[in-house]
């Protein structure tokens, strides 16, 4: 078993680089290690052609800002750089886009992913053989090119293996810099890079490793290291009170419903008939997870089924076939919908993140394309609808629910002033008492899910200006069919104490709920969504 993993790890230790392309189609390292490849330092470079700056940006719609910040702290060549660590939750391109980076600048990074590096001691020592050039084979018995497990002794051999590697890079500078071929290596730099650096905290529950990692640049001190961290959470994350100098945060922040739209519009060899694919299914998807990974996978049965009934898929739908070609898709967007929406639920480190940030207290501010107003941890789009419904149920009195949602779910701001305008001043100040004495208040499921179900048709409503059709399934599998999971949504926001349950009702004997989140935070969630929160609220 030991062995299993251990050549697992060998694998894609080997492949990073040579199969990144393929990593980058499709998330997968796929490529089989070439045994009979003798490594050399151009083995240190990404293994193709280097790629330009407008084939960067086109690769990767919606990321220019992240990719033009990263190319600048970078620097230019032979520049030494401070560490960075780059953030944002999962499958929003930061590991595909730093291994383009590094593809287009060609130089020299040693990449480890925390996932397959599943101890310090897998992590050092997969660090060791790259830098060292070293293959694990069948000839030396699959074994590592020297075996370190303390951090001390860690450094020592880190510092030896880097050394070695800048003379090279020095002496292969001199060299090449008036002959260089494509795709060699450049400058004089190495990069570190630690993916999935999140995993680090579980196996490491006294915190060591991580200061000595965040501490690695300072530990070090070679101006040739860079080090580059990716994590899907943000710093706040990592109690990282290490006294070294804190790395620059770089944000990859959420997808917006339109950068999905260009990701997907991509490389589509027939772009109307696709855009009116998406026009169906990419809203009500949005709501549920922006995760290009899942979002792709379903996306890609659903464009099989969407062109069943067509002879010629050349062919530009015009009004009456994209009618006749919805109906034919639409029984099978629920299942699917329903199916993510079920792996978005799930609990998951999330959570733990959640927990953290709240002990922590309010979000820092992210990176240099960071945005004051972002929340700093990540959950799905559902979620965040359900976390805004249970605030609203635990700060409005029940009784003002019919005139804040009128029947179509919709804010009615017209019943809204006319109430509050009838209020004599002494009973508005006697409830704002009352409210303030009591707290938040507690609520059933059922005023729960009735809220959640007006505000997922709100936020339909503001959204669109779409076709009738596809507002009709968005509200319909939005609110309706997914309501059906939304009890496993509400358990995992329990679990993460976003809400409590308040103890029982001593008529009805129910369980009954009371949200713990503040204003603020219930703002900034809001505001991710762009959802009106404000305008729900009821204002002693
Ligand atoms: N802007 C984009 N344009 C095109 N493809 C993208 C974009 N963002 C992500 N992808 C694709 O989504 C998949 C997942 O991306 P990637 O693994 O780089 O994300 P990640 O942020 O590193 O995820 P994780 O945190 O889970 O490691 C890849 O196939 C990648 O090419």
């Amino acid at each position: 078993m030991a062995k299993e993993k251990e050549e697992s790890v060998q694998i894609s230790r080997r492949t990073t680089r040579s199969s990144a392309t393929a990593y980058n189609n499709n998330g997968i390292e796929s490529a089989k290690p070439n045994v009979s490849h003798t490594p050399t330092l151009d083995d240190l470079v990404f293994g193709q052609e280097p790629i330009s700056l407008d084939d960067l940006l086109s690769s990767f719609p919606g990321r220019r800002v992240q990719i033009l910040e990263l190319l600048r702290l970078l620097g230019t060549i032979n520049s030494s750089m401070p560490p960075l660590f780059i953030y944002g939750s999962a499958s929003t391109g930061k590991t595909s886009i730093v291994l383009q980076i590094f593809r287009r600048l060609s130089r020299p990074f040693v990449y480890t992913s925390c996932l397959s590096c599943y101890s310090p001691r897998i992590l050092f020592e997969s660090i060791l053989n790259q830098l060292l050039l070293h293959k694990k084979n069948a000839v030396n018995g699959y074994s590592s090119a020297k075996r370190c497990e303390k951090p001390s002794d860690f450094v020592n051999l880190l510092r030896e293996a880097l050394t070695n590697v800048i003379d090279s890079l020095k002496a292969n500078l001199g060299k090449t810099s008036t002959t260089k071929l494509k795709g060699q290596v450049n400058g004089r730099m190495i990069y570190l890079i630690f993916d999935k650096f999140e995993l680090v905290r579980e196996w490491d529950k006294s915190s060591s490793i991580l200061s000595f990692l965040f501490g690695l640049c300072d530990i070090l001190k070679m101006a040739e290291v860079g080090v580059i961290f990716i994590s899907n959470n943000s710093l706040d994350t990592y109690h990282s009170n290490t006294g070294y100098v804190e790395p620059i945060p770089v944000h990859f922040p959420e997808y917006t419903e339109d950068d999905l739209r260009q990701i997907f519009m991509r490389n589509q060899a027939n772009r109307k008939l696709y855009s009116s694919f998406l026009d169906v299914v990419l809203r009500p998807f949005c709501r549920i997870t922006r995760r290009v990974d899942e979002l792709s996978t379903a996306f890609s049965m659903l464009f099989k089924k969407y062109c069943e009934p067509l002879n010629d898929l050349g062919v530009v739908p015009n009004e009456e076939m994209k009618r006749r070609l919805f109906s034919h898709l639409q029984p099978h967007v629920a299942p699917s919908l329903n199916e993510r929406f079920r792996i978005a639920s799930q609990p998951s480190l999330d959570c733990e993140v959640n927990q953290e940030t709240r002990r922590k207290g309010s979000a820092r501010k992210s990176g240099a394309s960071g945005d004051l107003d972002e929340i700093d941890f990540h959950m799905s789009t559902s979620a965040k609808y359900l976390l805004i419904s249970a605030f609203l149920a635990s700060r409005n009195p029940a009784t003002l629910d019919a005139s804040l949602f009128d029947s179509t779910g919709g804010s009615d701001s017209r019943k809204r002033k006319r109430k509050a305008s009838e209020k004599s001043i002494e009973q508005k100040e006697a409830a704002e008492q009352e409210l303030l004495m009591k707290g938040p208040g507690t609520f059933s499921l059922e005023r729960l899910l009735a809220i959640f179900q007006c505000i997922t048709s709100v936020a339909e409503d503001l959204l669109g200006e779409e076709e009738e059709g596809n507002d009709k399934l968005g509200v319909e599998l939005g609110s309706n069919t997914l309501m059906s999971d939304v009890l496993l949504q509400l358990t995992s926001l329990c679990n993460s104490n976003f809400i409590i349950k308040g103890g029982s009702c001593p008529l009805e004997g129910s369980t009954r709920y009371r949200s713990t989140v503040s204003e603020d935070l219930s703002l900034k969630v809001a505001r991710s969504v762009k959802f009106p929160l404000s305008k729900y609220l009821y204002r002693r």
